[in-house]
């Protein structure tokens, strides 16, 4: 069974560093929930972990390689959602999720992708008219598509803001199949979902001094 780690990791933004000394380790089937004061940089190591961004020091490591071998393929293992939503505002929900499907080379329908964040009655609405909550879950319909080769590794950057509890219910349920079937997610929030059981990863335990 691969092993997904981050070794001695240390990132930097602009001209600061932001934390060091971090390592993580996320097995099949486990959740990592990275809390933390705003600014502490959940979001760069989430990065990090995606392979957008590189680390000032240490590895982040897959199976015994460092992932920088080979990034396209490391790419081809992660779903990363980050904050803002990567919807295209000019097409419809369903060209936008459409165009993951397409992407993430998903087989199946999509209606039920739609279906599962209640999003066919939106689902030929332009995205520059959908509500917050509404985007986020156009947004999350990506992680309900049916792929033939399953992205192993989630990394959802506060996937619940805005979301209602119905919604935060459908998305519990998604991560808890795919934990099920071994995939692996790491997860930015402010506000953990509940039901998510996990490891907690407290970030600000490892913030570099302030100069
Ligand atoms: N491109 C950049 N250049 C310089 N500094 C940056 C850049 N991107 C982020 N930062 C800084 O890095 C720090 C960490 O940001 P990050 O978004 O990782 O934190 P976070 O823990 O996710 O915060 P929040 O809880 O507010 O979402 C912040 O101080 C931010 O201003």
């Amino acid at each position: 069974m691969p092993s997904f780690e981050g070794r001695e990791l240390a990132c930097q933004r602009g001209e600061r560093l932001l934390f060091h000394h971090l390592d993580f380790t996320l097995d099949e089937g486990e959740a990592l929930i990275l809390v933390g004061a705003n600014g502490s940089g959940k979001s760069s190591l989430l990065r990090l972990a995606a392979g957008l961004s590189r680390p000032a020091a240490g590895a982040l490591i897959w199976d015994g390689r460092e992932i920088t071998r080979d990034l396209d393929l490391h790419h081809r293992r992660v779903i990363y959602l980050g904050h803002a939503d990567g919807l295209k505002a000019g097409l419809t929900v369903r060209e936008n999720v459409k165009f993951w499907s397409d992407l993430d080379g998903a087989r199946g329908s999509l209606d039920e992708a739609l279906q599962t964040f209640d999003l066919t009655p939106l689902a030929d609405l332009p995205a520059r008219f959908l509500s917050a909550g509404q985007r986020r879950r156009a947004t999350l319909a990506r992680l309900a598509l049916d792929r033939s080769q399953p992205a192993q590794i989630w990394l959802l950057d506060e996937p619940t803001t805005a979301l209602d509890r119905d919604g935060q219910a459908v998305l519990s349920s998604l991560i808890q199949r795919h934990r099920s079937a071994g995939g692996r997610v790491m997860l930015a929030s402010h506000d953990p979902l509940p039901e998510l059981l996990g490891r907690r990863l407290r970030v600000d335990d490892h913030l570099a001094a302030v100069a």
